[in-house]
């Protein structure tokens, strides 16, 4: 087993009968969702909201039942990836590009697990770049003010030749703070920002982190 497939495994050992989840996106959550359908096929009864359409897709393919929110007005749990966390189980999210999703599922869960590698735990945060998710309308200014407010490297990311554009329908620019002093600061005064939908730093909204590794260990971090 690799060091993804042994924690988004045990996450899946969270998930009860009955239970409403959250499913996450990248190449650690796949491996918690792919648990979660031998679990289905062996009885187990779940309902769930993905995270994003490559997720949602994952969960048909495992024969999860697929709810929207308008079914349910909150998840009892919910299991995602990160790109990077630190001591204090704050997160950067949104390599893949699902950071609005992600946010709007953990915070409406009552319990959020982390699952990573252990190459994602990191003393302070910021050497992953950000993804700051942006509405195409204007773009240009609100990266222009970005760029005005914050001395570092933003680059709008990029599909082959054209914009990256989300599940939402919006573009992130990715930025290179390299080192995020204060990460709670710094989510309130992108959120404050016209044109930010969303950002990939999650503050507050961790309850378990589960650090995968290669001979098959975890090691589990509760709030
Ligand atoms: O935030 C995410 C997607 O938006 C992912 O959870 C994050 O990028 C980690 O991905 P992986 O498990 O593939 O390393």
């Amino acid at each position: 087993m690799n060091a993804k497939q042994v924690a988004g495994y045990r996450a899946a050992e969270f998930v009860k009968d009955g239970m409403t989840i959250g499913l996450g996106t990248g190449s650690t959550a796949y491996y918690a969702i792919e648990k979660i359908g031998e679990m289905v096929s062996g009885g187990l009864q779940v309902r769930a909201i993905a995270t994003s359409s490559a997720s949602e897709e994952l969960a048909k393919k495992y024969n999860i039942p697929l709810i929207s929110a308008s079914e349910v007005d909150h998840l009892d749990l919910a299991i995602d990836g990160a790109d990077e966390v630190n001591p204090q189980m704050e997160l950067i999210k949104g390599g893949g590009g699902a950071l609005l999703r992600e946010k709007l599922v953990a915070m409406h869960s009552d319990k959020f697990i982390v699952i990573a590698d252990s190459s994602k735990v990191v003393a302070s945060l910021g050497q992953f770049k950000l993804p700051i998710e942006i509405v195409p309308f204007t773009y240009e200014w609100t990266l222009k003010l970005l760029r005005n407010r914050y001395d570092v490297p933003f680059e709008m990311r990029k599909n082959g030749d054209d914009l990256y554009v989300t599940d939402n329908g919006n573009y992130i620019v990715d930025a290179a703070f390299g080192v995020i002093e204060s990460p709670a600061t710094l989510a309130e005064e992108l959120k404050a920002i016209t044109g930010v939908v969303e950002h990939g730093l999650f503050v507050g909204i961790t309850d378990t982190v589960i650090i995968g590794f290669e001979d098959g260990r975890t090691e589990i971090n509760e709030k």
